[in-house]
């Protein structure tokens, strides 16, 4: 059982699963196929991030291993990000910002044609989600994190982000072309 939502802009979803809690502690569904039809995940992912204010993203793989991301916080709390970069989508360039965090027990599902990041709200948080095609080195991608174009609100400056090598380095939006079309 689970709340299900959908944003302005469509594709992403808000899943709440119900949480049964009890004098052991609790018992979640986290997981079922039937939230989100005819999508297949093949690889699971878990990441930790010691500190508040670090940020991963903006993030997508290029066609033809393009990846939707089912996202949750088992621990801490964070600012989920997703960017539509669908071309011919009359939401293209906006994007959601949604706190996901284990107290909320929330998930993100974000499609393929997204960007995706997010900023730790707390120290040593652990993020996991499932992905729909295998991480291919070759295919991975980034855009700049405080690409102006964009305009994320994020809740870390750019003196006090922690950030990798390769996120620091990535290019703006309008800089990569337009790697998804709108399907349909
Ligand atoms: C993402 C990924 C990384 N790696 C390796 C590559 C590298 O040596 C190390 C760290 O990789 P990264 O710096 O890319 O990790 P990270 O910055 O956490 O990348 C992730 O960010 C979030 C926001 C996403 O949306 C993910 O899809 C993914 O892009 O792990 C894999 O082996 N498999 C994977 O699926």
């Amino acid at each position: 059982m689970a709340e299900i939502n959908g944003f302005d802009i469509a594709g992403l979803k808000l899943i709440r699963p119900r949480k049964f809690g009890d004098e052991r502690g609790f018992f979640s569904e986290v997981f079922r196929a039937e939230w989100l039809p005819d999508t297949v995940f093949v690889q699971d992912n878990h990441s930790l991030s010691e500190k508040r204010g670090t940020v991963r993203g903006l993030h997508y793989q290029k066609n033809p291993r393009a990846q939707g991301k089912l996202i949750r916080v088992i621990a801490g709390a964070i600012l989920d990000v997703a960017v539509d970069i669908r071309w011919g989508s009359p939401t293209y360039g906006r994007h959601v910002a949604v706190e996901l965090s284990a107290a909320n027990w929330s998930q993100l599902w974000v499609p393929a044609g997204f960007l995706h990041g997010f900023c730790t709200l707390t120290d040593a948080t652990q993020v996991v989600y499932k992905v729909t095609d295998y991480y291919s080195p070759e295919h991975d991608a980034a855009v700049a994190w405080d690409d102006p174009d964009i305009g994320v609100s994020w809740p870390v400056s750019a003196a006090a982000v922690t950030l990798s090598a390769k996120d620091q380095a990535a290019p703006r939006l309008a800089e990569i072309g337009h790697p998804f079309q709108l399907e349909g």
